[in-house]
């Protein structure tokens, strides 16, 4: 382990593709980007928020190590960021992205889901439906800046924004790889994936538990640009750009109409579906999987 800024950092999460010898070269992308030196950034331990005012955008990037696993903890910060921005009426967009190399997120923290107490399992339950809802029908515009790989619960976070750019990068996969975990996609999930996709692609990916390397991402229409690892970030940028353009009260009632109905199926049930999801991942059967899941992970390392 690496100490870095008081947090304990796995020295290969670090050194993983590059990422020191790439730092500066992103750094430029990023003052090019106009949002180098001399921004002030806000946030919480990790969620790193970095505003810019004057184009009404805050690019919110997810920073847990090593693998921004959707942690109770994480998917609290990011729920607060959002809300704090939602309510705002400086910001108009945000371009969600990670301050991590080569991965975006690595979905639900695993320990989340093995060896805890039902009552935890609904908490856990309830922070991820409360972060999909706000994220999902968010007045803001949202880009998603994919600069690393999505499966699962980081695909949905994508999903749930408005536009997404990936990183050309064979290590940059995107997908709902549940099953391939002895795990299922909760419908919410499942109803992201049929409205981006449509019907018969997000059934096979369902089913599959693909993860889709960026050029098949981008022919099933998961992801709407693929570019370079160092002009994510600058492409979003440009994405959001053209989406302001548009007016907000305009644009915004057209989200609703769009989304609201998706949205509603989980709103109006939410505490069955925590019910469900419970009784789902408390089952033998599922914390088995999990756990050989989480094991095969570490091994790996
Ligand atoms: C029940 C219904 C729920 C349905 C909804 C959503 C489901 C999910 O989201 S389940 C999670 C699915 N995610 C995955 O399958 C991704 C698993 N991770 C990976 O494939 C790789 O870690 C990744 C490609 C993201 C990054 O690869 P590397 O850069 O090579 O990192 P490592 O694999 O070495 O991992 C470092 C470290 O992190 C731990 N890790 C990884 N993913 C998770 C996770 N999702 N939850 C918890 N912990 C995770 C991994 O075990 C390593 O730990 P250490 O060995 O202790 O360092």
């Amino acid at each position: 382990m690496a100490l870095m800024a008081g947090l304990r950092v796995p020295a290969r999460a670090l050194l993983r593709s590059g990422c020191w010898l790439r730092g500066a070269a992103l750094a430029g992308a990023e003052a090019a980007a106009g949002l180098g030196a001399g921004v002030r950034r806000f946030g919480s331990q990790r969620v790193l928020v970095e505003p810019d005012p004057a184009a009404g955008v805050a690019v919110v990037k997810l920073k847990s190590p090593p693998v921004n696993s959707l942690s109770l903890e994480l998917l609290t910060e990011l729920v607060i960021s959002l809300e704090k921005l939602d309510n705002d009426k400086t910001f108009r967009g945000i371009v969600l992205t990670s301050d991590l190399c080569g991965v975006f997120s690595a979905g639900l923290d695993l320990t989340e889901l093995c060896g805890r107490s039902p009552a935890h399992y609904a908490e856990y339950w309830r922070a991820l439906q409360e972060l999909w809802l706000r994220l999902y029908l968010s007045g803001l515009v949202s880009v998603a800046a994919v600069n690393g790989a999505s499966p699962a619960g980081g695909c949905l976070l994508c999903l749930s924004c408005d536009y997404r750019v990936l990183a050309d990068s064979p290590s940059c996969v995107i997908g709902p790889n549940e099953t391939r975990l002895g795990i299922v996609a909760p419908f919410w999930f499942k109803d992201c994936m049929v409205n981006t996709v449509g019907h018969r692609a997000a059934e096979q990916a369902l089913q599959l538990g693909t993860l889709f390397p960026p050029a098949e991402a981008l022919r099933v229409g998961l992801v709407d640009q693929v570019v370079p690892e160092d002009q994510v970030q600058s492409t979003a940028l440009a994405a959001m750009a053209r989406w302001l353009a548009i007016p907000d009260h305009a644009r915004q009632l057209t989200k609703s109409m769009m989304r609201k109905p998706t949205a509603d199926r989980l709103a109006k049930h939410r505490e069955a579906d925590v019910q469900s999801f419970v009784s789902f991942v408390s089952r033998d059967s599922i914390q088995k999987a999990l756990q050989t899941y989480l094991e095969k992970l570490k091994q790996k390392g």
